[in-house]
């Protein structure tokens, strides 16, 4: 044994990762990343009980969001059950993958509950990509609360994985599918996916 030894986990990106250029595509920095899917649980703004969650583009490969914890949110009393941050904080961390200009879906999401997070919260929302490498894209995000310089309360590493848009239309319920395809405004986002995939 030669010392302690660093831990890795697959969510972190090898020696010969790449952080690549924001996409001709990516939205400015300092706009609203729009919803993927008008009834995403995360993003939608057509899905009543989800999160309804918005993103910023950052300055590089970055986004902010901020998520407001609700009472609907709860796992103990008056505090936000640990899957609905992790849903908020795997939505924020798959906005990264328009600033690249290719859809991806997440393959592993590592996640450290630091401090509870109360009803009426807001957690604030910073994730970034950190290496890419062939179809996989590293990220990893934090939530602070009290404000954006507040303590972390969760923090996350993740590991996504490019797909064809075939991903959705192959395995998506048909009379779903079929919905999305027939809606001209979904359409345009997901080509603007495919024009530089
Ligand atoms: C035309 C109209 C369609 C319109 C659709 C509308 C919108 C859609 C557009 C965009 C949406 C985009 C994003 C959505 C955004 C946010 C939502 C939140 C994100 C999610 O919530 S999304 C749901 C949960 N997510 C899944 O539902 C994934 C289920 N899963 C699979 O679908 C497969 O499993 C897949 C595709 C992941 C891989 O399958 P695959 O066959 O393509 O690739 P393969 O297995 O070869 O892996 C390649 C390399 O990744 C490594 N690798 C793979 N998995 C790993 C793991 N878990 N841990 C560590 N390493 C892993 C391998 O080890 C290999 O590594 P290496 O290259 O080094 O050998």
């Amino acid at each position: 044994m030669n010392g302690p030894s660093i831990p890795t986990t697959p969510t972190t990106p090898p020696a010969d990762a790449v952080l690549p250029e924001r996409s001709p595509l990516a939205p400015a920095p300092g706009t609203l990343i729009g919803s993927h899917y008008d009834e995403c649980f995360g993003c939608g703004p057509h899905h009543p009980q989800g999160l309804q969650l918005t993103a910023v583009a950052g300055e590089h490969l970055d986004v902010t969001a901020r998520f407001t914890v609700k009472p609907a949110h709860q796992g103990g009393p008056g505090l936000a059950h640990g899957g609905v941050l992790v849903s908020a904080l795997d939505e924020t961390l798959g906005t990264l993958n328009w600033l690249l200009g290719a859809p991806a879906v997440t393959g592993r999401l590592e996640t450290d509950f630091v401090r509870p997070v109360p009803v009426d919260s807001v957690l604030h929302i910073h994730a970034r990509v950190t290496g890419v490498h062939g179809r996989k894209v590293y990220s990893a995000a934090e939530g602070r609360i009290g404000g954006p310089d507040g303590p972390v309360a969760i923090r996350a590493q993740a590991l996504f994985i490019q797909v064809k848009l075939e991903h959705f239309t192959t395995h998506g319920r048909p009379e779903d599918v079929r919905k999305i395809l027939d809606d001209p405004d979904q359409i345009k986002r997901a080509r603007a996916f495919e024009v530089n995939p």
